[in-house]
């Protein structure tokens, strides 16, 4: 049975509308602590509202958002702080400061959060957050156009637990990279999700990364969350747009290679 304190977010009757377009009605959603939980939907579904949403980059025409038990809308400056240094965010994209190098990309919420840190200090927490991705030691002094897309999808996901966060929200972290280097980077979240105990909301086109990783899948359409469940959950329910998804020709590959690398596993155990 899930309880209270096992939901991390909980969003109920969340509206957004730019002008005349309404994005989301009525939409209900529950992220239930320690889950990876993918987001998918058509492209212009508001995937990335709903996240803006609940991290309060987009303000709602109506509904209610808590994270951590704690409402997020209308909160006072300094409370809202305190939950947003529980989460940490990777945008679409990566979103990183050019200017800045990777290590100084790192520490720009770690100067924001906590200004006193010493100059020391604030390198060595950068360098191990890099190390932490993956990347050599040595990424952290280069710039951002210096790496390949991937170092750069790694160097955001460093930036993005500067703070050591409880939540993490990833925003098609796997779009723009090769199969090879997604899948590493699919690796690399459950592995720090595992250790690190993190909730995670991950926003993704990436069917491979769907059967790979997540323990739920929420599915956005009609501008609710019409779905949510295991994938064997959701392949029960007879929506068109569930079963073209899932079933189509892409998901027919995926479910073959998460076919494989299971039996690749399971052979290398
Ligand atoms: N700041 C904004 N101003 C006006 N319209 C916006 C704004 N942000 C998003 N929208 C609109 O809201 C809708 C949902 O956008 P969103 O980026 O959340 O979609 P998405 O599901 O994440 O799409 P994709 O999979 O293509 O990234 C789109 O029609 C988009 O044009």
């Amino acid at each position: 049975m899930t309880t209270d304190e096992d939901i991390v977010i909980r969003v109920r009757g969340l509206k957004n509308m730019f002008g005349e377009q309404v994005v989301h009605e009525g939409l209900d959603l529950d992220v239930r602590r320690g889950e990876i939980l993918g987001v998918v939907g058509g492209s212009g579904t508001g995937k990335s509202v709903l996240m803006r949403s609940v991290i309060g980059l987009q303000t709602p025409a109506a509904g209610e958002i808590s994270v951590f038990g704690e409402s997020t809308l209308d909160r006072e400056e300094t409370e809202a702080v305190e939950i947003r240094k529980r989460w940490g965010v990777l945008f679409q994209g990566g979103a990183l400061f050019s200017t800045l190098t990777v290590g100084e990309n790192v520490q720009v919420p770690l100067r924001e959060f906590y200004p006193r840190l010493s100059e020391t200090l604030l390198e060595q927490i950068a360098t191990y957050k890099v190390v932490m991705t993956g990347l050599p030691a040595d990424a952290a002094p280069k710039y951002p156009a210096e790496l390949s897309g991937g170092m750069r999808k790694r160097a955001g996901l460093a930036r993005a637990l500067a703070l050591d966060p409880d939540l993490l929200f990833l925003d098609e972290p796997t779009a723009g990279l090769d199969p090879i280097g997604a899948a590493a980077f699919d690796d690399l979240t459950r592995s720090l999700q595992r250790t690190l105990g993190l909730t995670v909301f991950l926003i993704t086109h990436d069917l491979d990364s769907l059967y790979a990783i997540c323990d739920r899948v929420a599915v956005l359409a009609d501008k609710k969350v019409i779905a949510v469940g295991t994938i064997d959950e959701l392949l029960a329910l007879d929506h068109p747009w569930i079963q073209e998804y899932f079933k189509g020709p892409r998901g027919r590959a995926a479910v073959a290679s998460a076919g494989s690398a299971d039996a690749r596993r399971t052979q290398g155990a």
